[in-house]
């Protein structure tokens, strides 16, 4: 068990919904989550296709709204995560699939006020041109940027973990892209335990890299449970984050070690509220 009474960085926590409370489903956990005391969730892409209809989508918000939490955070759709894929954004062919999973995402962010979107960039595909690819990267981030700066909201871009044809490893990797790119509304996700499972320098990503982290993600390594399960000082990197001028917030997503009301003890209740 980790000890959050001497924290000192006192960024604010939301919880994804898309890997804990997952044993309900997936309308029910908005509302578990304002019961357990979180004002703020985040979701990877909650349907099965770039374009739910609209029943679902309005499913969805109902949901959120009658639980009273915000959401501060959506993945695009990326495809079929459950057989490997890690989205579309440098995936040749699905150009198209790729703007109407954007539109369709801004539209449902829009409607519940989510401003954050996270692009995961895509695995690798056997006979494309890996430079192709990234090139068709830029264009389709530059595609998502122009349509998330309609609303004022911003895109995220993660370097991965267990994902071997995924390209983008560690902080340098989506900095360059971000480089590449040049748009102030595009910035870095940076997953603790992806990071670290990849053998980033969390030292340096937490103290010199701040001013281009869009959100953090956390889960102990190994095993991506929650903290207090392994051996990362999660606790410390947020300190670090926060010493170096990070304010933004925190997304608790992690695979819970038993049912995911108890792996919540780490975090003490008054700790769950966005503000
Ligand atoms: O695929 C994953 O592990 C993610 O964190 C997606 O956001």
């Amino acid at each position: 068990m980790i000890d959050l009474a001497g924290s000192r960085h006192a960024l604010p926590y939301v919880l994804n919904l898309s890997m804990v409370f997952t044993e309900l489903p997936l309308l029910e956990r908005p509302e578990t989550a304002r019961a357990a005391g979180f004002t703020a969730v985040e979701y990877w892409w909650p349907f099965e296709t770039a374009v739910p209809d609209a029943a679902e989508a309005d499913a969805f918000v109902v949901s959120v709204e009658q639980a009273g939490v915000a959401v501060t955070g959506l993945n695009f759709f990326p495809g079929d995560m459950a057989a490997g894929d890690r989205g579309l954004v440098t995936w040749p062919g699905r150009e198209g699939e790729f703007a109407a999973g954007v539109a369709s995402a801004i539209e449902l962010g829009e409607r519940l006020g989510c401003r954050r979107f996270n692009a995961l960039y895509g695995n690798r595909i056997g006979g494309a041109d890996p430079a192709g690819q990234d090139k068709l990267g830029l264009e389709n981030l530059a595609l998502a940027s122009d349509a998330a700066a309609r609303i004022d909201a911003e895109i995220v871009l993660e370097p991965l973990s267990g994902a071997e044809k995924y390209p983008l490893k560690t902080a340098g990797d989506v900095l360059k892209v971000l480089d590449d790119l040049g748009r102030d509304n595009v910035k870095l996700l940076a997953d603790l335990y992806h990071l670290a499972v990849n053998g980033d320098d969390l030292d340096t990503v937490t103290t010199v890299h701040t001013g281009r982290i869009g959100h953090v993600q956390i889960a102990d390594v190994p095993g991506r449970h929650q903290p207090g399960t392994g051996t990362l000082d999660i606790e410390g990197y947020l300190d670090k984050l926060r010493t170096a001028g990070y304010r933004g917030q925190v997304g608790v997503e992690y695979e819970p070690d038993g049912p995911s009301a108890d792996s919540l003890s780490w975090l003490p209740f008054e700790r769950r509220r966005l503000a």
